[in-house]
């Protein structure tokens, strides 16, 4: 394969930052070129993916999910192959893809690969703009979380996050929502509203348990408007994703939903995507992956 490798040296605190040379030797040992590309900014970043594949290549994102998102922008549809390498702090989307978590041991799973998988996407429309996505997208009290973590300044790393979950908590209301799944149309009061074409994200938060990315479908998550201590005793299930069984959340498959709220921004693969109201469709097949 041509290989364009977007790598993000900052994906899980530049930990991995250091293994790009390492990654880039692993994957030209398979025999194929390799081109290390990085960007200033994250639409330089998938235009440079874009032009990649116009130019016939691979393309391997080597960072978090959030890179990975960036990934997808470029390839998603086209047929272009899609490879991995897991260097952020979740890495979730990999992880539930099967793919090897260890950075070096995904560059050469990637060299020696024989065959590539078709795996389905998701693709969120709203606010005039278009994007896939391909583990999560948050629409309430997860999104409002990463909202607020991003409009902070300090501190950085996790610690961030969990004062805007502190924050998020203490200012928590449910919102009303608009919901039309298929051909079913409902209102609602709710908390938390997610979808997922796979299962978690923030480094295994099983937030939609089940959500299979070869299925055609995408799955739903909807919480009752729950109080501060609801939310957080239900939290801690959310890693074995038992959360579903409280009868407060209910769960839906759908190949389209159409969302609306005010007040609430989209958030997919951890990065902003729009306010509602958007739309999000299951695109089966839209990822050509490796491994
Ligand atoms: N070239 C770039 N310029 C600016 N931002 C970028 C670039 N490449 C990636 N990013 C952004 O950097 C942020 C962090 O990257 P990423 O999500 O890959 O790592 P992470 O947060 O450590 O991992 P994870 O999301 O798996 O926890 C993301 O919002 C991503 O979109």
């Amino acid at each position: 394969m041509n290989i364009a490798l977007l790598a993000n040296p900052t994906a899980g605190k530049g930990r991995k930052a250091g293994l790009l040379p390492e990654v880039v030797a692993r994957l030209r040992a398979g025999g194929h070129t390799v081109d290390v590309v990085t960007a200033g900014s994250r639409d330089a970043m998938v235009d440079l993916g874009r032009q990649a594949v116009a130019d016939g290549r691979a393309v391997v994102a080597m960072g978090g999910d959030g890179t990975v998102h960036l990934g997808l922008q470029a390839v998603a549809g086209t047929g272009a192959p899609f490879g991995i390498v897991p260097a952020g702090t979740g890495n979730d989307f990999a992880v539930r893809l099967g793919l090897p978590g260890d950075t070096l041991a995904a560059a050469e799973a990637i060299a020696a690969h024989t065959r590539t998988t078709s795996i389905d996407l998701a693709k969120v429309s709203g606010g005039g703009t278009t994007a896939w996505f391909g583990a999560v997208m948050a629409a309430g009290f997860d999104a409002f979380v990463n909202e607020r973590a991003n409009r902070m300044r300090w501190p950085r790393g996790p610690q961030r996050y969990n004062l805007a979950i502190v924050a998020e908590l203490l200012a928590l209301r449910s919102r009303r929502y608009q919901m039309r799944i298929d051909e079913v149309e409902s209102e609602f009061d709710s908390v938390l509203v997610a979808i997922g074409n796979t299962e978690s994200y923030g480094g295994g938060f099983r937030i939609v348990p089940g959500a299979d990315p070869t299925d055609g479908l995408l799955d739903v998550v909807v919480a009752e408007p729950l109080s501060r201590r609801t939310l957080m005793r239900l939290r801690p299930k959310v890693f074995k994703g038992t959360h579903v069984e409280d009868p407060r959340v209910s769960t839906f498959r759908a190949r389209r939903i159409e969302l609306a709220a005010e007040g609430v921004t989209a958030y997919a693969d951890g990065e902003r995507i729009c306010p509602l109201p958007v739309t999000i469709e299951c695109v089966p097949g839209a990822l050509n992956l490796i491994g």
